[in-house]
């Protein structure tokens, strides 16, 4: 579980077939049927290159496999994550267990200013960088020491014969953290003990300091795999983004306004990212990486989520969501039933 006990998971339905990336055509879409999908994507797509009823049958196949993959993708997670548990050995088991050696100073004191009784966003600005008007935090948050190992491990398990599960649609090499068994001990440590207070200075109005659950996986860029991401938003309330290494040139992230922002309204602005740093923003801030030019280039990113927040709103559809039960872990988002009814009520559970 990604921190959250024994509860049922939930998903918003709009996973399933919403939000769906189109690579080769830059497009995010939706899917529920094929008379639904000509309708709307039809014209899109032509004005993109897809051209005739051989190249728009073989798309409409694509998305309807993908839907299919994500119909089973808790049952498949599951699968892999009991498949690693049994055969997988670590080369650094010590990165699965999050120790305060591994996190660097700076940071150590900026989440210490946040937890005394004087904290304040004004005095926190002074342990932290921050892009003037963007709400975006830079720092540096584990040492370099941390940062090989941490990839040695992964590079290790990339190399296993162990099947391994994507981090999204968006990006096609990384590693699923939970399915590693890096939640328990790891990430979820050190969201509540850690990112947490932090973020509930930064982010109170994005349910900060009650960030309950995440989404975490590494994702990996290189001259022969991906080179960029394209502009998204997060399914997170609040994103770190750390950068791991390796070596590697070029590949700023660049970060534009909030998603409700008119697209041909919104303003990019670059951010340079340091090895060993730590850059945290609102998942709802439009962003993307630009193409590395030469090397590799891996990124851990955790998606934070705040049940109180995203239970009134799904940050993907932007609708009040609509609860599916999952097998795995789910999206962050929680119901508890009243007594008498069974209506959804919003907790901010942890502060
Ligand atoms: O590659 C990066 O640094 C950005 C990754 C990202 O934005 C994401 O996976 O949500
Ligand atoms: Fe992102």
């Amino acid at each position: 579980m990604s921190g959250r006990g024994t509860a049922p998971s939930y998903s918003c339905a709009c996973f399933f077939n919403d939000n769906i990336f189109i690579e080769e055509y830059q497009l995010h879409v939706r899917f529920t049927d094929v008379q639904q999908f000509t309708r709307d994507y039809q014209k899109a797509l032509q004005s993109r290159g897809c051209h005739g009823a051989e190249k728009f049958a073989q798309l409409l196949e694509t998305v309807k496999k993908e839907v299919q993959r994500r119909m089973t993708l808790a049952e498949e997670s599951i699968r892999r994550k009991a498949e690693i548990s049994l055969y997988y050995k670590p080369l650094h088991p010590e990165v699965y267990v999050l120790q305060e050696c591994f996190l660097a100073e700076e940071f150590l004191e900026a989440v210490r200013f946040c937890e005394s009784p004087n904290a304040s966003l004004e005095g926190l600005l002074n342990h932290l960088y921050s892009i003037p008007g963007k709400r975006i935090y830079c720092f540096s948050i584990f040492v370099p020491q941390f940062c090989r190992d941490f990839v040695e491990e992964l590079e290790h398990f990339e190399k296993s014969h162990l099947e391994k599960g994507r981090p999204n649609t968006m990006n096609n090499y990384g590693v699923l953290l939970n399915e590693l068994g890096l939640d328990e001990s790891f990430t979820t440590p050190l969201r509540e003990k850690y990112l947490r207070p932090l973020a509930s200075v930064l982010y109170p109005d994005w349910g900060g300091g009650c960030l309950d659950s995440h989404k975490a996986f590494v994702v990996q860029y290189s001259v022969d795999k991906d080179l960029d991401l394209s502009c998204h938003y997060d399914n997170s309330e609040v994103t770190l983004n750390v950068s791991l290494g390796k070596e590697f040139t070029d590949g700023n992230l660049y970060f534009s306004d909030m998603r409700e922002v008119p697209s041909n309204e919104r303003r990019y602005t670059e951010v340079e990212h340091t090895i060993g740093h730590g850059i945290l923003h609102r998942g709802q801030q439009v962003h993307g990486a630009l193409p590395i030019t030469s090397g590799e280039r891996w990124n851990l990113i955790i998606w934070m989520r705040a049940s109180s927040i995203r239970n009134k709103l799904c940050p993907m559809c932007n609708k009040e969501p609509q609860l599916v039960e999952t097998a795995g872990e789910g999206d962050g988002f929680t119901m508890i039933k009243k007594e008498d009814g069974g209506e959804t009520v919003d907790v901010c559970t942890v502060i």
